[in-house]
């Protein structure tokens, strides 16, 4: 024990961060560690570090502390960050990167400040081991902390050597026992003490109750927070991973409660009203600026007369007075009784000109002498009243009229943009679309446009491209976050990280996150454990009732812009990315984006914040991909546990008016979500329940329209 034990105190606090010198548990913890008793058991003089309340800024100084191999902290004790308030993340940034629990360290700590105050069942520590370091979370109060520490710290030394890897049966025979003496346990009546929670074996155990075979897999529900069920270990290895998945398969409908649930409310901007408008939705509501028309105007090329107030009398020869033309230039001179005008149509009319009459009932009866302009024309209908030809100003649209309603869709129509842009409107506040990033994951991907032969089991990475063309044929910025390979351990961290921090100009931070791949049973589907804990991010659901798609995979991540301490915590409630993890077989992967994603990215871009006034017009702005029902032309089996989403044509017959839905192939081959083609031609989805036989030939099916219905 004489070898130097180095520890490392990491406080968390955002006060501390802003202003160090008002910090007094780093120096409280220091004092302890610079005793004289402790310096006699090998303790050097600590390092001392302060860091805001962030998941990831904990996380990293932690992995510094922690993670080079010839240069580690053998303690690392941290500070504050461990109660209810909302910014107190301590725990959740700590516990997902241990890699071994040590709960009596926790309940050590716990029991002894109990003897001191109630509260300290307010604090949620955790504690355990990453690599070879052991990590504790202290209270923030100098007081707690010290009071917490002490309680512990005489085993603590043993606890360190063992965990930087000394041979634990020496330490048992030889060591132990004093170190018990020292702290007051008795080594007879402590065999859980000698034999659990100290040694190796005991997290696998742990998390892994369900390892066994055949059994009820799930492990036991435990209390606290980190000991919920929780994706792999990855550092448990094939043998010990779950042997069935932990996650409870949830229905359709309840994975889509949750994504809404989640789906962040859309924020607003202000934006020029062009053609890059198209595909926004209006955050308010719009009122014209300006009346259309904004003058009196014709509706026809003719000539603008004065209909007597008898109602009738406009046959005749008449002198051609003026000429007005649609163009800028100023209003034509007022017309007297007797005279005519010509005009064109949309043209301003001559003040006291009451109609117009067109052309074709007119003929020329006099010219100048010229020839070239005409000097009188003769109107040969006498059946023209008042106000006809004549569009009165504001009677397209009224100044200050409502043209259009927050939650409305501009679309690429083109009728939205056309009101607005008449109207004078020049600006407008619409819903921020959400950015996405996609990343496709796994060992065996190869860029789709490599040219070199595929070798082994290489494949091409088809989901990016495909994914990613979708998400723009919606209409959304996309981010190529790349492939993240399975190996070399932390890639995947590393560009989920890139992806909401922003990677450089061409790669800005991503709103939502799609990974493809690597989230079912294998020893290599990382995902789960890197979200849950790498990221510290929050697994809302990683199964589904449905086929393809089972394993798809829901999670949001902690994520702050800027490391400055403080900030209101609405802001900090909102920054949080969404995660879709979705299987990697093609079809999969495109099917869960059509019905997991695009709800998601449809809340965001506003479509769910249709106005409450009532719209004479069916609203077409629900989320999702729109339902519609069709009669199938053929049977098709049914799956007897998972709702099947079937790919399949939908067409509209112009024989009888009906929409008709054919398979793309039928199930089988056909179907499997390895087989891309299967969306191909594809322009809808049928939902089929689970069922015991078949459906069959002229049913009618349930089908959500990816594209437009052909015509047949
Ligand atoms: N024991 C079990 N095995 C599997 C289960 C299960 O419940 N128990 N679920 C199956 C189902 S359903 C699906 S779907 C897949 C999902 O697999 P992962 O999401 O873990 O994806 P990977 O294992 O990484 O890959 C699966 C498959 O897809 C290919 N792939 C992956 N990424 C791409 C890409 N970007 N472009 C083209 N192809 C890709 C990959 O090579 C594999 O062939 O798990 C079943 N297993
Ligand atoms: O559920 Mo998986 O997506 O069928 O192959
Ligand atoms: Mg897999």
């Amino acid at each position: 024990m004489s070898s130097p034990l180095r520890a490392a105190i990491l406080v968390i606090s955002d006060s501390a961060f802003v202003d160090p010198g008002s910090d007094k548990v780093g120096p409280a913890l220091t004092e302890i560690f610079t005793s004289a008793q402790l310096q006699s058991k090998g303790w050097t003089f600590p390092k001392v570090d302060i860091v805001p309340d962030d998941v990831e800024l904990i996380q990293d100084v932690i992995k510094n502390y922690t993670d080079n191999e010839n240069d580690y902290y053998n303690l690392v004790v941290t500070s504050g960050g461990t109660g209810f308030a909302v910014k107190d993340v301590t725990p959740e940034a700590v516990a997902p990167i241990l890699h071994r629990h040590a709960p009596g360290l926790v309940h050590g700590m716990l029991a002894a400040s109990l003897q001191v105050t109630p509260f300290a069942m307010m604090s949620r520590p955790v504690a355990g081991v990453r690599n070879k370091s052991l990590i504790l979370t202290l209270p923030g109060s100098p007081k707690g902390a010290k009071e917490n520490l002490e309680a512990v710290i005489s085993l603590l030394p043993h606890a360190c050597i063992q965990a930087a890897g000394a041979n634990s049966r020496e330490l048992h025979a030889g060591g132990l026992k004093k170190l018990e003496s020292e702290a007051g346990v008795s080594s007879t009546n402590s065999n859980a003490t000698k034999k659990d929670s100290l040694s190796h074996d005991h997290h696998h155990h742990h998390h892994n109750h369900g390892g066994g075979h055949g059994g009820h897999q799930i492990p036991k529900a435990h209390t606290a927070p980190e000991d919920r069920p929780q994706s792999n270990d990855p550092n448990a290895g094939p043998t010990r991973r779950y042997r069935s998945s932990p996650y409870p398969m949830l229905s359709v409908d309840e994975a889509l409660r949750i994504i809404a649930q989640e789906t962040p409310e859309p924020t607003t901007t202000q934006v020029p009203v062009d053609s890059d408008l198209v595909g926004s939705v209006l955050a308010e509501d719009v009122y014209a600026g300006e009346a259309v028309p904004a003058y009196r105007a014709s509706i026809v090329d003719g000539y603008a007369v004065i209909v007597p107030s008898s109602g009738s009398g406009t046959k005749g020869v008449f002198p051609v007075a003026s000429v007005s033309h649609a163009q800028a230039a100023s209003m034509p001179p007022p017309l007297n009784p007797g005279t005519i005008a010509r005009i064109t149509t949309g043209a301003p009319l001559p003040p006291n000109a009451n109609a117009v009459v067109m052309v074709e009932d007119t003929i020329l009866a006099s010219t100048t002498p010229d020839g070239k302009e005409e000097a009188t024309v003769e109107i040969l209908t006498d059946n023209i009243k008042s106000g006809e030809n004549i569009r009165e100003p504001g009677s397209d649209v009224s100044r200050g009229s409502k043209i259009l309603t927050r939650g409305d869709l501009i679309s690429a129509v083109g009728g939205e943009i056309g009101l607005l842009v008449s109207t004078g409107t020049r600006t407008v506040k619409v819903f921020k679309k959400p950015t996405v990033g996609v990343l496709s994951t796994g060992d065996e991907l190869v860029l789709h446009d490599d040219p070199r032969v595929l070798t082994g089991g290489q494949i091409r990475d088809s989901n990016r491209p495909s994914l990613i063309s979708c998400l723009r044929s919606w209409g959304f910025e996309t981010v190529d976050l790349g492939i993240a390979r399975d190996t070399p351990a932390g890639e995947l961290e590393k560009a989920l990280r890139g992806a909401v921090r922003g990677l450089g100009s061409d790669k800005p931070p991503v709103d939502i996150i799609i990974t493809t791949g690597g989230v079912s049973m294998g020893e290599l589907d990382l995902l789960k454990p890197t979200i849950e804990r790498t990221l510290g991010g929050t697994i809302h659901f990683g199964r589904v009732s449905m086929k393809p798609g089972k394993p798809t995979t829901f999670a949001t991540v902690p994520y702050k812009p800027s490391t400055a301490a403080g900030g209101d915590t609405a802001q900090q409630e909102r920054e949080k990315r969404l995660v879709f993890s979705l299987p990697g077989n093609p079809a999969s992967a495109l099917v869960t984006l059509n019905l997991f994603v695009l709800p998601s990215l449809h809340k965001m871009m506003g479509l769910a914040s249709t106005s409450t006034a009532p719209s004479p017009l069916p609203t077409p702005t629900s989320v999702g991909l729109p339902i519609i029902s069709a009669s199938l032309t053929h049977p098709i089996p049914l799956d007897p546990k998972r709702t099947e989403y079937h790919r399949a044509i939908v067409t509209a017959s112009r024989k009888d008016g009906r929409l008709y839905a054919t398979s793309t192939g039928l199930a089988g081959v056909g179907q499997r979500s390895s087989r891309v083609g299967s969306l191909a031609k594809a322009n809808a989805l049928l939902v089929l329940r689970p069922g015991e036989d078949r459906i069959g030939e002229g049913q009618l099916v349930e089908a959500l329209l990816m594209g437009g219905v052909v015509p047949e």
